[in-house]
C-alpha cells in the first residue's frame, strides 16, 4: 500500500505527463490538419482531452449548455480551482472560443505548444497596462472573428471552495465589446482533490452553465457593479453545487 503522499505525486505526475505527452503527439495533428495557430485547433485538443476523465475517474455532470447558444460573441467566465480545471473546460468549450491564460504558460514545452497553436491569448499578470491593452485588442477582435474568450475572473487557481475576489479584466471586456457575460460554475474539487491533503482520488464534478448576462449600454461606470453582480451569482452557483453545509441550512 502506497503512502498518500507517494500515491498523490504519483497521479499527478501522470497527469502532467499525460498532457506533455498528448500536447506533443497533438501538436503534429493541429499543424497538418489547420496550418498553424487558430481556435479551430481547440476542436482537436478537446477531443483529446476529453479522454483523460477516464484516467482518473472523474465524472462531470453539466446542465445549463443551451446558455451557451447566444448569437455571436461572448465572455464566458468560470471557477479555477485546479491545473485539473483544463478536463472541465474542454467538457463544456463551445466551438470558436479561446481562452485568456497568463504568459508563463508558453514556456510549458508541448503544452505551451499546444495551448499557443489553440489561440489561447497570452496576458503578462505582472503589468496592469499591458494586460489592459491586450484585453483591448481582443474586445476588437473578437466581435470581427466572432469568437467568444474564457476568462478565470480569479486570475488564479483557488482551491479552497470558495471565490477569490474578481478581477475586472473580464468585465471591462464584456463591456467593450457590448457582449453578453457566461457565468459558468464547476462544484468544488475538495471533497476529491486537496493537495495540502495530498488527496486526488475519482470523484463526480457538477458544472452548471449560467443564463447570459447582457451587458448592451453598459458603460465602463457599470463595470464594478457588472463584476459584484458575477461574482454573487457564481458563488451562490458554487456553494449550491458543492453542498455548503451554510447554504445547505439556508435552502432546507
Ligand atoms: C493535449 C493536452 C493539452 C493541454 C492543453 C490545454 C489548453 C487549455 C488552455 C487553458 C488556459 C488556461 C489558463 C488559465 C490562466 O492562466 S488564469 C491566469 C490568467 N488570467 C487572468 O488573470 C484573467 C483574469 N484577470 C484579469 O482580468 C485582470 O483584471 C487583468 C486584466 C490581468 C489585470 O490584472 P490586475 O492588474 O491584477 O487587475 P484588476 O482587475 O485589479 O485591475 C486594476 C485596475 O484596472 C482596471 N482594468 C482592468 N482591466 C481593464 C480593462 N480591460 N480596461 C480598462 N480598465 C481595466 C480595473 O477596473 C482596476 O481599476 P479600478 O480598481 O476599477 O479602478
Ligand atoms: C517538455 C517540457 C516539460 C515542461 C513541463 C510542463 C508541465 C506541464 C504540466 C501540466 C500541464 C497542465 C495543463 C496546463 C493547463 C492548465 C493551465 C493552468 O491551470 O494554469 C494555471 C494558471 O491558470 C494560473 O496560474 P497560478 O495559479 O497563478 O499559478
Amino acid at each position: 500500500e502506497l503512502s498518500p503522499a507517494v500515491n498523490f505525486a504519483l497521479r499527478i505526475s501522470f497527469y502532467c505527463l499525460l498532457c506533455v505527452v498528448s500536447s506533443a503527439l497533438t501538436a503534429p495533428v493541429c499543424l497538418l490538419v489547420n496550418g498553424g495557430r487558430t481556435v479551430k485547433n481547440m476542436r482537436i485538443i478537446k477531443t483529446v482531452v476529453k479522454t483523460f476523465k477516464y484516467f482518473f475517474g472523474l465524472r462531470f455532470e453539466v446542465k445549463g449548455l443551451e446558455n451557451f447558444k447566444v448569437e455571436g460573441p461572448a465572455i464566458i467566465v468560470s471557477n479555477h480551482q485546479s491545473i485539473l480545471d483544463m478536463m472541465g473546460l474542454m467538457e463544456v468549450l463551445p466551438d470558436d472560443c479561446v481562452q485568456v491564460g497568463k504568459k508563463e504558460l508558453m514556456y510549458t514545452g508541448s503544452v505551451g505548444l499546444i495551448i499557443y497553436l489553440g489561440g489561447v491569448i497570452f496576458i503578462n499578470r505582472k503589468s496592469t497596462t499591458s494586460a489592459k491593452m491586450v484585453m483591448a485588442e481582443v474586445a476588437k477582435t473578437m466581435t470581427t472573428e466572432n469568437v467568444k474568450v474564457w476568462v478565470y475572473p480569479e486570475g488564479t487557481r483557488n482551491c479552497t471552495g470558495d471565490l477569490l475576489p474578481f478581477k475586472k479584466g473580464a468585465f471591462h471586456l464584456a463591456v467593450q465589446a457590448q457582449v453578453p457575460v457566461i457565468p459558468v460554475v464547476y462544484s468544488s474539487f475538495t471533497t476529491f482533490y486537496n493537495p495540502k491533503k495530498n488527496l486526488f482520488t475519482s470523484g463526480k464534478i457538477k458544472v452548471e452553465v449560467l443564463p447570459p448576462i447582457e451587458t448592451k449600454g453598459l458603460t465602463s461606470d457599470d463595470v464594478s457593479d457588472l463584476t459584484d453582480r458575477c461574482f454573487r451569482t457564481m458563488r451562490e452557483t458554487l456553494f449550491r453545487l458543492s453542498g455548503h453545509p451554510s447554504e445547505a441550512k439556508e435552502s432546507s
